[in-house]
């Protein structure tokens, strides 16, 4: 099973994003948070930005839309060049047609679920996705902690994926670090998010390869 690390310039330097791309560009995608200061008391970039930022990463954007307007505004990401779309499921009043939408733009398309929203209500709509993220924390800020209570729905989510033999890929996002992230990949995740655990290190490279490891000694692989 692949293990992919994304690292969130949510916590990275605003100011100088270009170089703070090449830092990670040993990760598997790029996470870029959209925040609109309503579905989350925090707001971040737009459309714009995420275009820009697309034209010099060196690997793909995985871009998580926390906003209210998801059924509205989704799209114009797919459009700015993100490989792949996640908006919430607390957003969306239509999550099967704004994932046939993002799809169509050419983008994957992924739904997310706060702590408080159950993976049941989505299983039979999985095939419909690319990727299901299930937040360890509280959507908003980053440098939170992990929030262990999520692990059953991971295993969860990871048995409702195998049962119907689709290739649906289960992310994890909100207190990733090299001491929590094997326990994620054991619940059943596969790719990883974490902002302070990259940027908030000296070595970027290093820190991303060390979560690696950790990631698959937690499902029985020596790295
Ligand atoms: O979506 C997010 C917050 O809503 C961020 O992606 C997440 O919090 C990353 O930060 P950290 O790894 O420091 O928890
Ligand atoms: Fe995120």
């Amino acid at each position: 099973m692949a293990l992919d690390i994304n690292p969130s310039i949510l916590s990275a330097d605003f100011a100088n994003l270009e170089s703070e791309l090449a830092a990670i560009s040993s990760a598997d995608s790029v996470h870029v948070d959209v925040m609109d200061g309503h579905f989350v008391p925090n707001l971040t970039i737009g459309p714009p930005v995420v275009k820009r930022l697309a034209e010099v990463a060196p690997i793909p954007l995985d871009v998580h839309l926390m906003i209210e307007r998801a059924d509205a505004d989704a799209v114009s990401y797919a459009e700015a060049g993100a490989r792949s779309v996640t908006f919430h499921a607390e957003a969306s009043s239509a999550p099967v047609r704004l994932a046939r939408e993002i799809r169509a733009a050419g983008a994957r398309a992924a739904i997310a679920l706060r702590p408080a929203t159950p993976i049941e209500p989505y299983i039979d709509l999985l095939a419909e996705f690319d990727m299901v993220l299930i937040m360890t924390v509280e959507p908003g800020f980053g440098g939170q902690s992990f929030l262990d209570t999520m692990l059953p729905k991971i295993g969860r989510t990871r048995k409702a994926v195998t049962d119907a033999g689709l290739d649906v890929r289960i992310q994890v996002d909100g207190g990733i670090t090299a001491s929590t992230i094997g326990r994620a990949a054991e619940a059943g995740a596969d790719v990883f998010v974490a902002g302070s655990a990259v940027y908030g290190r000296d070595d970027p490279a290093a820190a991303i390869e060390s979560l690696r490891r950790a990631a698959a000694i937690g499902i029985g692989l020596n790295a």
